[in-house]
């Protein structure tokens, strides 16, 4: 059975969209959750901490069909997750702070988009009537361990903030819905719905209206060329492709572009040299606004093999191989705990 449904968000910034349209395969989901709870590592859990994994997004494809009238893009794009990415530690305090350590370089505490999503639930949770004031909850130490690089288009932030909604929400035992929480994420980025929802999703508008989506599932060789991709320069550029024809996500799943790899192919020349290199192995592709790039391969084997020729020929690049996954490892960890 097929269910479908919509929800107005409240209380959204003026440049996100008036009504969400989220369409929710929920047999899909729940049936590949279910499966998928039997297989994963719980990492730690217990009443007052708990401890997560935030995973690394790709972008499979990514096409720019058009742009609002408020200069958001609109775009098509196939997410999936991979089984690599940052871990969160949170313990409960005695008192009402939230703390974050280590501080992460040039991202301002209050900046931070993990301090910014659990300012924000606390919020929520007292104007959903969860508890009488913000001082009822207890506080929170959350300690991050951070492997993702930042602006290279792995959704890293995102993912942090998704997993901060959802270990809170546990953790607080405020019951907030997935529908609620998405809501909030949106707030907080166009890229957190998807790790909220953490199910591999076929995505348009601006990310914000996803379907489920079941991709194969190969092993991925990711390249991080060494620099930060700016989002708004990529988005702003005046060579940007900004009318690729809607397709349909049966369309999408046999192949697709990334429309943003021209632009920052010749902003970047570093990743122009990382999609040339990786090219000689398969399809090379952009994630999101990049800077990583990454290419599938059949098996783990032929990944390791890769990523050893790229140890020895291009030595500053950081590399890694993982594989792509249609639940989120987030989820799948959240089952057990
Ligand atoms: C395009 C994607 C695909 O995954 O790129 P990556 O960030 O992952 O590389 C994301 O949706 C990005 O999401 P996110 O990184 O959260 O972008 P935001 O902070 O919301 O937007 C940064 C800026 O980029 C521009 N922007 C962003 C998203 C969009 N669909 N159209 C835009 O024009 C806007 O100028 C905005 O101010
Ligand atoms: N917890 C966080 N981790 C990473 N970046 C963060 C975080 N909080 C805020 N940011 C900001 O979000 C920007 C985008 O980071 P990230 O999501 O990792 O990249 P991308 O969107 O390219 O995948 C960073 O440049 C940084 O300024």
């Amino acid at each position: 059975m097929h269910q479908r449904y919509r929800y107005q968000q409240d209380g959204r910034p003026a440049h996100r969209p008036a009504v969400l349209l989220i369409t929710v395969e929920f047999d899909l989901v729940q049936r590949a959750r279910h499966l998928t709870r039997t297989a994963s590592p719980v990492i730690h859990s217990t009443l007052s901490a708990l401890s997560l994994p935030a995973p690394a997004k790709l972008n499979r494809m990514l096409h720019i069909t058009g742009q609002r009238p408020d200069g958001y893009h609109e775009l098509q794009t196939l997410f999936q997750f991979l089984d690599h990415g940052d871990t969160l530690h949170f313990q409960l305090r005695d008192d009402d702070a939230i703390t974050l350590t280590p501080a992460i370089d040039g991202v301002p505490e209050e900046a931070n988009l993990i301090v910014r999503a659990a300012r924000r639930l606390r919020e929520t949770a007292v104007s959903y009537g969860k508890v009488a004031e913000a001082s009822a909850l207890p506080g929170v130490d959350i300690q991050i361990e951070k492997v993702l690089p930042m602006g290279g288009g792995l959704g890293g932030g995102s993912s942090d903030a998704a997993t901060t909604l959802l270990a809170l929400n546990h953790l607080w035992q405020l019951s907030l819905d997935e529908d609620t929480l998405a809501e909030l994420g949106l707030e907080l980025g166009a890229d957190v719905p998807v790790f909220v929802r953490g199910f591999a999703a076929w995505a348009e508008g601006i990310g914000e209206k996803l379907m489920p989506a079941a991709l194969d599932t190969p092993w991925f060789v990711v390249i991080h060329p060494g620099i930060e991709v700016s989002t708004p320069a990529v988005f702003g550029h005046p060579q940007l492709t900004r009318s690729s024809p809607a397709i349909s996500m049966a369309r999408a799943l046999q192949g697709g572009r990334n429309d943003c790899e021209v632009v920052v192919s010749a902003l970047y020349p570093a990743v122009a040299d990382a999609l040339n290199w990786l090219n000689h192995f398969g399809t090379a592709r952009l994630t999101g606004t990049g800077a990583c790039v990454f290419c599938a391969f059949d098996d783990a084997r032929q990944a390791s093999k890769v990523l050893g020729r790229l140890a020895c020929e291009r030595p500053t690049w950081h590399t890694f191989s993982a594989r792509g996954c249609n639940i989120s490892p987030l989820h799948a960890a959240l089952a057990q705990a």
